[in-house]
């Protein structure tokens, strides 16, 4: 497997001169090609800030970042608009589905907006739809579908485009717990089955659980990482629920 996201040295400093707040630290690691990795840390110790300097959306004080061959750094606001719809896919906590759209027309947007053929538009919408088990509500508007439905129409949305790589924050954060399971679920047919590369933000050890590899962070910097290998999921859980003991709690 290459490696498809590297992350060198990134430094992150909110404010001014006189107030100073260090939010990354110097933080480095690497993701490879269909990876599912998680992201676990103590509220403060830098989870969104890092997501936002990875998508583009805040800007790194210094260090390196490369994604898919290309410095996220260095890129200007309208290579990086450009970026962020080409090659990046998004799962939010609030859903951020459009209100006036059908949930076929929220998966379609990107690759409306794209120059897309209506037809492969509407073959891609419906295929994704049919592996995450929402084809049946394609006509229904986001107001007219539960919270955990919300989220696998975002999570259809998001790899629509078959982006290099899917950043998701805190996805489950607000779903109960059966939705969450569905949602953890859903989120593991997408990288084994359409390959997707995932990082994701969570508190949530059961959600955490279903990642192949977690990296801790703390403080701004990498503090450790957590490998599944052969372990099951439980056993997975259980080594996840010792590093944050150990990290004294999130
Ligand atoms: N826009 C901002 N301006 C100034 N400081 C900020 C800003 N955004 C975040 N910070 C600070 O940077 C640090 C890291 O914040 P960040 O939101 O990345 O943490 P987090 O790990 O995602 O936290 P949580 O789990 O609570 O969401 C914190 O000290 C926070 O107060």
């Amino acid at each position: 497997m290459d490696e498809i996201l590297k992350v060198e040295n990134v430094r992150k400093q909110y404010g001014g001169r006189y107030n100073k707040t260090p939010a990354l630290n110097g933080v480095s690691f690497s993701v490879k090609r269909s990876e599912f990795t998680g992201i676990m840390g103590p509220s403060g110790s830098g989870k969104t800030t890092l997501l936002n300097v990875i998508s583009t959306i805040d800007s790194a004080t210094s260090g390196n970042i490369i994604l898919d061959g290309q410095e996220v750094v260095k890129m200007n606001a309208n290579k990086s608009a450009k970026f962020r719809r080409e090659k990046l896919g998004f799962i939010f906590q609030d859903y951020n589905l459009l209100d006036t759209l059908n949930v076929h027309e929220n998966i379609a947007l990107a690759l409306s907006i794209q120059g897309e053929r209506p037809e492969l538009i509407d073959k891609n919408v419906e295929n994704i739809a049919r592996t995450l088990n929402i084809y049946d509500i394609l006509n229904k508007f986001p107001y007219q579908i539960s919270g955990g439905e919300k989220q696998r129409v975002s999570a259809a949305r998001a790899i629509v485009t078959n982006p290099s790589l899917v950043l998701a924050d805190e996805p489950t954060g607000a779903l109960d717990s059966k939705s969450a399971q569905m949602l953890m679920e859903t989120m593991q047919t997408i990288n084994l089955e359409i390959g997707a590369t995932i990082l994701m933000v969570t508190h949530d050890i059961f959600s955490a659980s279903f990642c192949k590899r977690i990296l801790f962070i703390k403080d701004g910097v990498v503090f450790t990482e957590l490998v599944c290998g052969s372990d099951t999921r439980n056993q997975f859980f259980d080594k996840i629920l010792n590093v944050i003991s150990l990290l004294g709690g999130l």
